[in-house]
């Protein structure tokens, strides 16, 4: 038997309280739910539920401790308040992860427990265990995919014409998908900070979320997806990690995908991560990427991973040497001040401009200096 406790309970948390308590499997009756932290003890709750996080963290008994409350603080405090005591610890949470990851790890690896991040990334997708697979034969050598489920949604909703983008983030937030501050998610922090987690996984180096050069989806309109309807095209956020001898690059931004390809196909909160390595080649992984029960799937796996014995320890991370020089691309404008890419335009594209192949640093100089803060940016693929 393993005793859980559980710091949250929200869209996640009451995921992971219904797979545990339903306990299907015989292994999965073996893990134990005893305490839940919530802010406010409710109607219906019952006598595992505690307003106190000393009840969690401070009880002999645990042996894992679950972070699903979001947030940086005091999530990160309460994390390292549990790795300290000797407790293992999953979290869903990337955003507190990729902030104090050194942190965290150094920490784990000092009191010998495991700090597992499955469902932080890609949701209910086998990511994180996929990569480390891969990682103990050979080295990843890049990896790219859609890694917000809220953005996928509204994306795959526009494409299909006469959605409009406010009324679909309600409708992300009201499916559970959305972080709290939504703006996370349509300005591609979200996906930036899983670019970090898979650069920790894939490459075993950490970056700060401010080194991935991010572009989100805030200012795309109708007529972006009427252009790209129009040349066989339509759009998707995408993140990706390149390790090049050691350098990292790694960066988030929509992509003008062809209408057939992979990466067009996965709607709503559906998310596709691949990876690339020298002999298994290209492998995809997809399922969804948020909402409750797909992500709670992925912090049970991790639970059990612990349970059998097969957590991966932590280990201290080295910083990555970032290098986003070798980063080009063909990039689609739509801005205030086209006359800012006037030397670098190939050609126009209904209302914006696209680009002849420049680097990936050009174009956030120019766009620093177009000055134009509904710019809408995105790579041909
Ligand atoms: N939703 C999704 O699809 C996915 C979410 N995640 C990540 O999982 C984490 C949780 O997300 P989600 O479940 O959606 O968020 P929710 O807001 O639904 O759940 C978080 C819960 O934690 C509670 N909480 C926050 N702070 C405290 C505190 N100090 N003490 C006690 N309880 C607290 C909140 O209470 P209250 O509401 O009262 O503030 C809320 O019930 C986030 O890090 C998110 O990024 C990861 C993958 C997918
Ligand atoms: N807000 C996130 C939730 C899962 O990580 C998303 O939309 O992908």
């Amino acid at each position: 038997m393993m005793k859980v406790g559980m710091l949250g309970c929200g869209v996640v948390g009451s995921g992971v309280k219904k797979i545990l308590d339903e306990g299907k499997t015989e292994a999965g009756s073996d893990l134990q739910l005893t305490r839940i932290l919530v802010k406010e003890i409710g109607e219906g709750m019952d006598v595992r539920f505690t307003e106190c996080a000393d009840d969690v963290l401070d009880d002999p008994d645990i042996d894992v401790v679950v972070e699903c409350m979001g947030g940086i603080e005091p999530a990160g405090s309460f994390v390292e308040k549990a790795l300290a005591g000797g407790k293992s610890v999953v979290t869903s949470n990337k955003k507190m992860l990729a902030e104090k990851a050194a942190r965290l790890y150094a920490l784990a690896s000092e009191h010998d427990v495991c700090l597992l991040d499955e469902a932080a990334c890609g949701g209910g997708i086998p990511w994180m265990a996929n990569l480390k697979r891969i990682a103990r034969i050979e080295p990843v050598s890049s990896f790219q995919g859609i890694f917000n489920g809220t953005t996928n949604y509204i994306l795959s909703r526009m494409e299909m014409g006469g959605a409009d983008f406010q009324d679909v983030l309600k409708e992300a937030q009201k499916l559970g998908y959305a972080e709290r501050d939504p703006s996370d998610d349509i300005d591609g922090v979200d996906a930036a900070n899983k670019v970090v987690l898979s650069c920790m996984q894939a490459f075993g180096v950490y970056m700060p979320v401010s080194a991935v050069e991010t572009f989100g989806i805030r200012h795309i309109q109708a007529c972006d997806f009427a252009w790209a309807k129009s040349h066989g095209l339509t759009i998707r956020l995408l993140g990706t990690g390149e390790n090049h001898n050691h350098t990292v690059s790694a960066w988030v931004m929509p992509a003008f995908v062809k209408a057939d390809s992979l990466y067009a196909s996965i709607s709503a909160n559906d998310n596709v991560l691949v990876s690339h390595s020298e002999t298994l080649g290209t492998s995809a992984f997809a399922a969804p990427g948020a909402g409750s029960l797909p992500t709670a799937h992925a912090v049970v796996q991790d639970l059990l991973d612990l349970y059998e014995g097969s957590g991966a320890r932590a280990a201290v991370m080295p910083a990555a040497v970032m290098d986003q020089s070798s980063v080009k691309g063909r990039y689609y404008v739509r801005t205030v001040n086209p006359a800012v890419f006037d030397d670098v335009k190939q050609e126009d594209a209904g209302d914006a401009l696209i680009t002849r192949e420049i680097s990936l640093m050009d174009l956030c100089a120019r766009v620093q200096k177009a000055a134009d803060e509904k710019l809408f940016a995105g790579v041909m693929l």
